[in-house]
């Protein structure tokens, strides 16, 4: 579903997106959970003025899907959780301040939770706003 955000909100409507990373995190409500490290896929979309990237081909000049891909992994790796829901609102909560971003979209996925779905998830969608 794509989010309708009026133009008072965001001044630009791009993106940067890190698709499916794969994060290896200690994380889940029960004690056999915090025992071992479980596939998390985290789907990223960052709202991000890609003008000046563009127009320079510079990567200084740009949202370094990179370096945000490993400061992402290197959080999680760092930390326990326990529902995938807190991992969704620290992530939102660390790039939007950290890069200063006017909005993301992080969802978190836990593939093997549920052995008859394909996947099980939880989705955020945070602003700048919502931490001023
Ligand atoms: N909405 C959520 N529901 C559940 C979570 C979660 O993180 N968010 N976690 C669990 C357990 O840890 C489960 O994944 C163990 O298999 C259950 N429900």
């Amino acid at each position: 579903m794509r989010r309708v955000i009026t133009p008072e909100q965001l001044k630009f409507f791009d993106t940067v997106f890190i698709e499916s990373l794969v994060a290896l995190a200690t994380i889940g409500i029960y004690d056999w959970e915090k025992e071992i490290k479980q596939r998390l896929e985290l789907d990223i979309v960052m709202y991000w003025d890609n003008q000046k990237g563009g127009n320079s081909d510079d990567v200084n000049d740009c949202l370094d899907y990179a370096a945000i891909s490993q400061c992402v992994l290197d959080y999680i790796n760092q930390r326990q959780f326990g529902l995938i829901e807190r991992v969704a609102e620290e992530i939102a909560k660390l790039l939007v301040l950290q890069y200063q971003l006017p909005a993301v979209e992080v969802t978190v996925k836990k593939p093997t939770a549920v052995p008859s779905a394909m996947s099980v998830g939880v989705s955020v969608f945070r602003t700048l706003q919502a931490y001023q």
